[in-house]
């Protein structure tokens, strides 16, 4: 039974699916202290969190069991993810269920801005009929969006619809989709100049930390209003705070802050000219319930070990692509397991040829489950796809991967090297037969048919007649039944292998025996953890 921590506030409808899970039992503790999810994390499989909870390094240390950290949402900012990594601990986000919602709090913030809705507001409510609140239209004004991913396109596009004129800047937004858009590129320089709004749609990270600061508020067009519904910190507040003061900034609207929840005497939570909210940008019922079920359904397929998407700490790949190689996945694990399994010299380097169908796609995801499969044999369950990179490099062991479309004969084809100091390379090459599933097809220079599964022993040998008699003999004689057998060699009366496909696992005894047979070199159990 996987065991799941709800440990910030997260919509019930969209964990339902979770909590309706036979093998899943969920329990919601939210407000807790970093030492007080220390006592309870090693409980656990999975933790769900929006922003508030703070995912430290000492909190994964102590998350013995934890397979999956899931942020309903989109920042990972209060998730160690380099700890994560380490550890073998997927991060996973939901990219894209507040999207809307969050675009339409940056627009709900830059009319409240234009016509001081929360000011007149709260005079109004206080006895005061001020009518002196004197508003600015959107109409014909000039918008400047900082970051044009999903949510910066989404205000862009409702700001056409209010007849203003966009200027975004996003170093990987082309011309095209920009065109597509209607959006004019601009860089940050241009848009501080000229822009009459100013809204910022990026991740805080050392390039966007106070992207617009005091040399961008020097140069900016006077009467300037701003809105940050992204991340506190890439508009430095303190600038702000200056520049509205200096009568350069007419007004800012903050949703995120440098500190949150700011402390009391934060400077703009007394200033009439800036409006604030409690980062409530994703919080509606939509957001909330599609950001959870997002979430709760890849924390289900990776607990369950099936595909899964929007992992933070693991190299993007379209979907298409995904598919394209998912079939591949227990292959590539398969290979490196056998290529470990018959090396016992240290290991520097692994070498990963894809040939065929197999050529012209991102493989990436596929070379980790080969790392992986290479150093489970010493890492056992601590090595998996998110940690399996790192731990390579950490050991000095390399990665060279290589593509062509020579195959060999196969549509599909994978080869693992494992490169030892002492020249003795070890190779194990397989391939996905339509009809036939799996097949390892080489044995470091002998052709093989061999299905990767179930109990299989390898014996290199030297090709003298009888050799596989005496095998045989053995193994009957301690009740071992063989279900199949391969032979290779490359000249006859030369070094040969034979692969045994036996019902059941083998004593390190019988392996002994084997071993001590005239002829016969090595003996070894290839393992396939399922
Ligand atoms: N206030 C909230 O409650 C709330 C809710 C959702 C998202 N967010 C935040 O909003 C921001 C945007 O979210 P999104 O879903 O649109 O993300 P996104 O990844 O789709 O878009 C971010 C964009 O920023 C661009 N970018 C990165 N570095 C940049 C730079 N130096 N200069 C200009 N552009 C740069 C990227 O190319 C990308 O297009 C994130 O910080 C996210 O955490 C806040
Ligand atoms: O990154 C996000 O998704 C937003 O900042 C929302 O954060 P929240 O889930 O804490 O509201």
């Amino acid at each position: 039974m996987f065991k799941v921590l709800v440990s910030d506030p997260i919509s019930d409808l969209g964990i339902q699916q979770l909590m309706d899970a036979s093998d899943v039992v969920v329990e919601k503790k939210t407000g807790l202290s970093e030492d007080e999810l220390i006592q309870i994390i090693p409980d656990y499989d999975a933790l769900l969190v929006r922003s508030q909870t703070k995912v430290t390094e000492k909190i994964m240390e102590a998350g013995t069991n934890l397979k999956v950290i899931g942020r309903a949402g989109v920042g990972v900012d209060n998730i160690n993810l380099d700890a994560a990594t380490k550890r073998g601990i997927i991060v996973i986000n939901a990219p894209d269920g507040n999207t809307i919602t969050t675009c339409e709090h940056a627009f709900a913030m830059m009319m409240a801005l234009a016509r001081h809705i929360p000011q007149a507001y709260a005079k109004t409510i206080q006895g005061t009929w001020d009518r002196k609140f004197l508003g600015v239209e959107l109409r014909n004004k000039k918008l400047g969006v900082l970051g044009m991913g999903r949510i910066g396109s989404e205000v862009a596009k409702r700001a056409k619809a209010f007849g203003m004129d966009i200027l975004g800047y996003d170093p990987f937004m082309t011309e095209e989709r920009a065109e597509k858009l209607g959006v004019k590129l601009a860089t940050v320089d241009e848009i501080v100049r000229n822009a009459d709004f100013i809204t910022v749609h990026t991740p805080l990270t050392p390039e966007t930390k106070h992207m617009i600061s005091r040399p961008q508020f020097d140069v900016m067009k006077k009467g300037m209003r701003i809105i940050n519904c992204a991340r506190g910190g890439v508009v430095d507040e303190q600038a702000l705070v200056e520049a509205i003061d200096q009568g350069i900034v007419a007004g800012a609207a903050f949703d995120v802050f440098e500190q949150e929840p700011p402390a009391a005497d934060h400077p703009f939570l007394n200033n009439p000219k800036i409006i604030v909210t409690p980062h409530l940008g994703a919080s509606t019922v939509e957001a909330q319930e599609n950001v959870a079920i997002d979430v709760s359904e890849q924390v289900l397929h990776i607990l369950r070990n099936e595909p899964f998407k929007n992992a933070v700490n693991m190299p993007p790949v379209a979907a298409s692509v995904m598919n394209k190689l998912q079939p591949f996945f227990e292959l590539g694990e398969k290979i490196g397991a056998f290529a470990a399994q018959l090396n016992n010299q240290a290991v520097h380097e692994i070498h990963v040829e894809y040939a065929g169908d197999l050529a012209e796609v991102d493989t990436q995801p596929l070379t980790r489950y080969i790392i992986k499969g290479v150093l489970s044999r010493h890492f056992g369950n601590d090595v998996n796809i998110v940690n399996s990179v790192h731990l390579a490099k950490v050991r000095d062991i390399d990665v060279v991967v290589s593509q062509s479309s020579a195959s060999k004969g196969f549509t599909n084809r994978i080869s693992v090297t494992l490169k030892t100091e002492d020249g003795k390379d070890r190779r194990i090459a397989g391939t996905l037969l339509k009809e036939y599933g799996a097949r390892i097809v080489r044995i470091d220079k002998f052709p093989v048919d061999i299905a990767p599964e179930g109990n299989l022993i390898f014996i290199s040998h030297n090709d003298k007649p009888g050799i596989v008699g005496s095998v045989g003999t053995l193994l009957g004689k301690n009740d071992v039944n063989i279900a199949s057998m391969q032979v290779g060699r490359k000249i006859i009366g030369g070094e040969a292998i034979m692969v045994l496909t036996v019902d059941k696992t083998v004593s390190k005894e019988v392996l002994d025996e084997l071993m001590s047979l005239q002829e016969l070199n090595t003996a070894l159990q290839i393992e396939f953890k399922s």
